[in-house]
């Protein structure tokens, strides 16, 4: 089978993206992975495909690298909905459904701002904070985060006998002057560093607004840059994006 496919990035998280309009493309899990295995395939964190659905300008269906079906992927999320406009399936507004639920997004400025879902509740932890953004995310503050062995870290809190079964995104977080986060991500699904993860910096600063941040944070990443706003709604937080770019890298086919 020969199939085309687009390279998408936002701010490093990098997927291969799929349209399946047509409703053709199903893939296996060996399949998945072996188009985003960085070396024999074509390299990425995850893979997506934009398909149809009624009440919805389209379906967003996510897998991690290890071509396992995954829950939200905010990066990805703002990387389809510039590819629903790329291909004329929206303008500058996007109304679509993803594993979380629906989502709301538009393009403004060459910047893609998604609404990630409510949160409920922020879990305190002994030493961290665990909520879910839409896939879970532990999220610890630590100093000189430059210098932290992000994978073994991350991999030994993914590992731990709670999050052993369905495993967890671990976020370290550095707070830095003049309302700014630094975010490094090892990833549940990928089990490694990715360059970034939306969800992950969501969850880092509804997190760090508990400690004074206010909306909108700006948030560093290896990759660039990523802002989230947010209203604060009891214990939880509503009106939540994810603001950032998303840049089409390449077009290619691959046989399968
Ligand atoms: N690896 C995550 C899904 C992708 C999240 C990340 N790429 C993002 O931008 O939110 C998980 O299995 O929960």
């Amino acid at each position: 089978m020969k199939l085309t496919f687009y390279k998408y990035q936002g701010t490093g998280n990098d997927f291969v993206v799929l349209d399946n309009r047509d409703q053709t493309i199903q893939l296996s899990q060996e399949q998945v992975a072996f188009l985003c295995d960085r070396r024999k395939g074509i390299g990425a964190d995850g893979l997506m495909l934009l398909q149809p659905k009624e009440g919805f300008d389209f379906e967003m269906v996510y897998y991690n690298a290890d071509g396992r079906p995954s829950s939200m992927c905010g990066n990805g999320g703002r990387c389809l909905v510039a590819f629903a406009q790329f291909l004329d399936v929206v303008e500058d507004q996007a109304y679509f459904i993803a594993a979380d639920g629906p989502h709301q997004a538009f393009l403004k400025d060459g910047l893609v701002h998604l609404q990630m879902k409510d949160v409920d509740a922020v879990e305190d932890l002994a030493e961290a904070t665990f909520l879910d953004t839409g896939s879970p995310h532990y999220v610890k503050q630590v100093e000189a985060l430059e210098h932290l062995n992000v994978f073994a870290e991350g991999r030994a809190v993914r590992y731990l006998d709670r999050f052993q079964a369905q495993g967890t995104n671990v976020n370290f977080v550095e707070h830095l002057p003049e309302n700014k986060l630094f975010v490094r991500t090892y990833e549940r699904g990928v089990e490694d560093e990715t360059f970034s993860c939306g969800t992950g910096v969501t969850a880092a600063a509804l997190s760090a607004s508990r400690a004074g941040y206010e909306s909108p944070v700006h948030i560093r990443v290896l990759g660039g840059e990523l802002q989230v706003s947010f209203e604060k709604e009891g214990h939880g937080f509503k009106n939540v994006f994810l603001i950032g770019p998303a840049e089409q890298v390449f077009k290619g086919e691959i046989r399968l």
